[in-house]
C-alpha cells in the first residue's frame, strides 16, 4: 500500500522503516531538514539497533523515500500516518500545537481519499478533534476516515519490539477504516485489538501509566527494604513469580525518566483535572518517582559529608541504556543536586556525550570512556544501566577510584560479587556491602 508517514522521530522513522520492511511503500515526511537529509543518505540521526540496516536496505529497494515536501510527500498516499511530537505543556496535559499543524498541512495539500491513522499519543477525543478540524480546512472536496493506532515500543528496542510486540491496538469508530488497518498490520504477525476511537486512546496512556505504576510500586517497597534489611530484587523476583503480577517493571532504581513515562501520566492527570477528578494515584507514583532521584543523592551526602572539593564519577547520562535520548534522564537532576552541594562531576555515556552537552550542567566534564570518568574520583554513581557499566569488573572500580566507593542506582552487581570486590557498595533497597566498620554478612541475600 502507498503509505505517508508524517513526523520522523523515534516512532515516525521506526514506523516508517519497518512498514517498508513489510513491503510497503513508504514516504517519510519532516520539516527538519537535516533529518531528512540523513535520511536520504541512508543515516539513522537516532542511536536504535538494527534500524539503520533496515533503512539502508529498503532506500536500496526503492520501498521508501524522504521528504520535507508536503505535496511530494501525500502524492497518491492512501494512508498518512501521523508520528509528530506531543510534548507536554506548562499545566502538565499534552501540546497539540504538532498535530495540529501536521494536520493542517495534510488539509492543505491532500488530493485523494486518505486514512489518518495517529501513532503520536494523544488525550482521549483528539482524533475526533483532528479529523473535524482537516475536514474543515480541505482544499480538496476528499474523504477522510480516522484511526488510532498508538505506538507500545520502547527505545533502544523499537524495532525488535514492533517485529515482537504483544499486541498491536487499532480504534476506530469506521469498520472500512478498521479493516484497512488489520489488512496493512497483518504481515507483523501480532495479537490485533480492534476498538473504538476513544478506547484506544485510553490505552495508550493506560498502559503507560500502569508501567509506571509498576516502577513507582516497587521503588516503594525498595525504601522499605532498606529500613529493615531485606533485598529489594529478591523481593521483586518473589513477587514477580505470581503469574497475576508478573515479574517485569520491577526494577528498582533511580526512577524512570524518559520522553513518554512523565508527560504521559502528567496528560493523564490533566485529563482526570478536566473531569474533576484528581487521579490521586497517579499522583503518588510521580511523587515515588521524583524522591527516588533525591533519594540516591542523600546516600551520597550521608556517606561522603560535605561534597566541597570532592569529585564524583555519574555513569550512563541517558535514561535507559541503548538510546541517546537524554529527555527526562534521572542524571539531569542527580547532576544538579551534587553540583549544588559543592562536588565537581564527570559523566560518562558512551553514546550521548554529545546529546547530554545541551542539557547537563556546562561545568560537568563529559567522556565517552568509563575509565577516565572513574580515575581519580572519590566515588562513581551508576545512573544507566549500560552494558559497558555492568561490565566493568568491581575490582578495576576500586583500583581505579580514589577510594573504593561505589553507588548503584540500578542495581547492576550481585551483592556476593561486590561482597568479594572489596569495594564498598550502596545499591537501591539492597543492604550496604563493605561498609566501614560492619562485618557483612550477606549469607541470607
Ligand atoms: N519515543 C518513544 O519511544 C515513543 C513515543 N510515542 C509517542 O509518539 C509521538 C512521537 O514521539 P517521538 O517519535 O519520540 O517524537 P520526536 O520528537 O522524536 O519526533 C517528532 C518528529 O516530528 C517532526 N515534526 C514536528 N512537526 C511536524 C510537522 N508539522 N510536519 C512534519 N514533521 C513534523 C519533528 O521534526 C520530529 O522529527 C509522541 O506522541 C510520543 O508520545 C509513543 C510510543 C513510544
Ligand atoms: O510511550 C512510550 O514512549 C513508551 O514508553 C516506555 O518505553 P521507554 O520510555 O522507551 O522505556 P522503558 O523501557 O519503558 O523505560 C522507561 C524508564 O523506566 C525505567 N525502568 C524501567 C523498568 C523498570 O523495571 N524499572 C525502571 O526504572 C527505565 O530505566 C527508564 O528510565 C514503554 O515501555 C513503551 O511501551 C512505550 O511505548
Amino acid at each position: 500500500m502507498n503509505i505517508a508517514v508524517i513526523g520522523t522521530g523515534y516512532v515516525g522513522l521506526v514506523t516508517g522503516v519497518c512498514l517498508a520492511e513489510i513491503g510497503h511503500s513508504v514516504t517519510c515526511l519532516d520539516i527538519d531538514e537535516e533529518k531528512i537529509g540523513l535520511l536520504n543518505h541512508g543515516k539513522s540521526p537516532i542511536f536504535e539497533e538494527g534500524l539503520e540496516d533496515l533503512l539502508e536496505k529498503n532506500l536500496q529497494r526503492g520501498r521508501l523515500d524522504f521528504t520535507t515536501d508536503y505535496w511530494e510527500g501525500l502524492a497518491g498516499k492512501e494512508i498518512i500516518y501521523l508520528a509528530v511530537g506531543t510534548p507536554e505543556t506548562a499545566d502538565g496535559s499534552a501540546d497539540l500545537t504538532f498535530i495540529e499543524a501536521a494536520g493542517r498541512a495534510i488539509a492543505a495539500h491532500l488530493k485523494q481519499n486518505a486514512v489518518i491513522v495517529t501513532k503520536s499519543t494523544v488525550p482521549v477525543g483528539t482524533n475526533q478533534s483532528i479529523k473535524r478540524m482537516i475536514e474543515s480546512e480541505l482544499a480538496e472536496p476528499v474523504q477522510i476516515r480516522i484511526v488510532s493506532n498508538p505506538e507500545f515500543l520502547r527505545q533502544g528496542t523499537a524495532v525488535h519490539d514492533t517485529f515482537h510486540g504483544d499486541r498491536i491496538v487499532i480504534g476506530s469508530d469506521d469498520p472500512a477504516a478498521l479493516a484497512l488497518l488489520e489488512e496493512i498490520n497483518r504481515p507483523f504477525q501480532l495479537p490485533i485489538v480492534k476498538t473504538d476511537l476513544r478506547s484506544a486512546e485510553m490505552i495508550k496512556y493506560a498502559s503507560n501509566a500502569f508501567l509506571a505504576a509498576k516502577i513507582s510500586f516497587i521503588n516503594e517497597m525498595a525504601h522499605l527494604c532498606a529500613h529493615v534489611g531485606a533485598n529489594v530484587d529478591n523481593v521483586a523476583e518473589g513477587m514477580g513469580m505470581d503469574s497475576r503480577i508478573g515479574g517485569k517493571f520491577l526494577q528498582a532504581g533511580v526512577g524512570y525518566g524518559g520522553s513518554c513515562f512523565p508527560k504521559d501520566t502528567n496528560a493523564l492527570i490533566a485529563m482526570g483535572r478536566s473531569y474533576d477528578y484528581p487521579m490521586p494515584l497517579l499522583g503518588s507514583v510521580q511523587h515515588v518517582n521524583d524522591k527516588q532521584r533525591d533519594w540516591l543523592v542523600e546516600m551520597i551526602q550521608t556517606r561522603l559529608g560535605n561534597l566541597e572539593g570532592k569529585t564524583i564519577a555519574l555513569l550512563g547520562m541517558t535514561f535507559k541504556p541503548n538510546t541517546d535520548d537524554m529527555r527526562e534522564s534521572p542524571a539531569i537532576r542527580v547532576a544538579e543536586q551534587l553540583q549544588a552541594a559543592g562536588a565537581t562531576l564527570r559523566g560518562y555515556d558512551p553514546v550521548a556525550v554529545l546529546r547530554a552537552r545541551q542539557v547537563m550542567p556546562a561545568t560537568v566534564m563529559l567522556t565517552d570512556n568509563l575509565q577516565e570518568a572513574v580515575q581519580g574520583a572519590d566515588c562513581a554513581v551508576i545512573i544507566t544501566d549500560w552494558k559497558q557499566v555492568k561490565d566493568l569488573p568491581l575490582e578495576e572500580y576500586a583500583g581505579l577510584l580514589a577510594s573504593p566507593l561505589l553507588f548503584d542506582g540500578r542495581n547492576c552487581f550481585n551483592l556476593k560479587v561486590a561482597e568479594a570486590s572489596g569495594i564498598e557498595y550502596h545499591s537501591i533497597g539492597r543492604p550496604i556491602v563493605n561498609s566501614p566498620g560492619t562485618v557483612s554478612s550477606l549469607a541470607s541475600h
